[in-house]
């Protein structure tokens, strides 16, 4: 029973509803964004075909091997833009085996706190003008889209989809949110591939688990190109697959050969054809990326021996190589070209492993033996 004793004189509603917001601003809506920066009939053309090829991929419909390669994070539109230049001249020329998509991260998931990416705080100093981030965002994805570059990002915030999705060919959802039925829900519905990432204690069940999910239809609560609430329902997304991040700690990796027929099994089980992703850089180079070479090597002899069943690799990348430190506001003291969240390799370095990787694909091509 309620005890109107214990009732203060101001209004219960006061009380009991948002007591910890400070503010509630206005979100421009998907129309309004998209309609001020329209993607050119070139580049609509551009991501369809790339998504296709991309798909085809993953199905083992074509036999090329497809490279997230870019950034931890973007934070600078230039940097981003001169770094997809020399990109897109790389992957024209190494079209016939690798399918090279461009990683442009958005958005950062935390492990505790931490910058949240380019949309949450595009300003780099804690003022969160989201409006601004998305309007950024879509204005480098439209520069890249007419490079001819293909783009991926990942998918965080169930929201953000509806704003930039037209420029996007492939995404992935992170090791933080693989488990998460939102997240599987929100692929079910995406129109590019999508991967998903083992967990970040190394358990990859749970990134099987998300293929099966996101593959069905599913019905959820949504937004619209107007910006309006919806319940959405969907078709389920056939061209999911996995991405080996490794883990945690000793023995983190999780790109050795046994650990590649290892999910490749997982996913037999759960009726799945293996469709696999390696990362170079997270657990499987603890984080150095001085390391990531090892892993993309490990990839190329498994290929050129013949593995069928990794699809791709993703790499983190750079102009400069490292990382540095954002202290928030003072952005204009950040090294040019640098990532400000994990350590990069440099062009230099991820132009060696991808002439690596497109060789393995000739071998794996020709049944050589590497
Ligand atoms: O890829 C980036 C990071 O690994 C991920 O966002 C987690 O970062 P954090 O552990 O520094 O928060
Ligand atoms: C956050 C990322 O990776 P993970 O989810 O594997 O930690 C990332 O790729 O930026």
């Amino acid at each position: 029973m309620f005890n109107s004793d214990h009732m203060s004189d101001v209004s219960r509603k006061d009380k009991v509803i948002d007591s910890r917001i400070k503010v509630m601003r206005a979100l421009l809506s998907p129309d309004y964004i998209t309609q001020n920066q329209p993607c050119s009939e070139r580049g609509v053309a551009h991501v369809f075909s790339s998504r296709q090829q991309l798909a085809d991929i993953v199905s083992h419909d074509d036999d090329r091997m497809f490279c997230i390669v870019g950034p931890c994070s973007i934070h600078d539109a230039k940097a981003a833009l001169e770094y997809g230049k020399l990109l897109a001249e790389l992957a024209h020329e190494l079209k016939n085996e690798l399918l090279i998509v461009m990683r442009v991260y958005f958005e950062k998931p935390r492990t505790t706190i931490g910058w949240k990416g380019l949309m949450n705080d595009p300003h780099l100093d804690g003022s969160f003008r989201i409006n601004e981030g998305i309007e950024l965002a879509r204005k480098i994805l439209l520069g890249l889209t007419e490079l001819g570059l293909p783009v991926g990002v990942e998918w965080l915030d169930v929201i953000t989809p509806q704003y930039i999705c037209d420029l996007v060919t492939w995404g992935a959802i992170g090791a933080r949110t693989t488990e998460s039925q939102v997240h599987r829900q929100l692929v079910s519905g995406l129109s590019m591939p999508v991967g998903f990432k083992n967990a970040t204690s190394g358990d990859v069940q749970v990134c099987v688990d998300a293929c099966v999910s996101a593959r069905h239809p599913h019905c959820f609560l949504g937004v619209t190109h107007s910006g309006a609430a919806a319940i959405v329902e969907t078709t389920g997304n056939h061209d999911v697959h996995v991405i080996l991040r490794g883990g945690k700690g000793a023995n983190a990796e999780n790109y050795f050969p046994k650990d590649v027929q290892g999910v490749a099994a997982v996913m037999r089980k759960s009726k799945l054809r293996p469709s696999i992703v390696v990362d170079c850089s997270h657990g499987n180079s603890r984080k150095d990326h001085t390391r990531q070479h090892l892993v993309s090597e490990s990839v190329a002899k498994q290929v050129a021996e013949g593995n069928q069943d990794i699809v791709g690799v993703m790499i983190e990348s750079n102009l400069v190589a490292g990382k540095q430190n954002l202290v928030s506001g003072h952005a204009h003291e950040l090294t040019y070209g640098q990532s400000i969240t994990d350590a990069c390799v440099d062009f230099a370095e991820t132009t060696k492993m991808l002439l690596s990787l497109a060789q393995a694909v000739r071998d794996r091509r020709s049944g050589l033996e590497y």
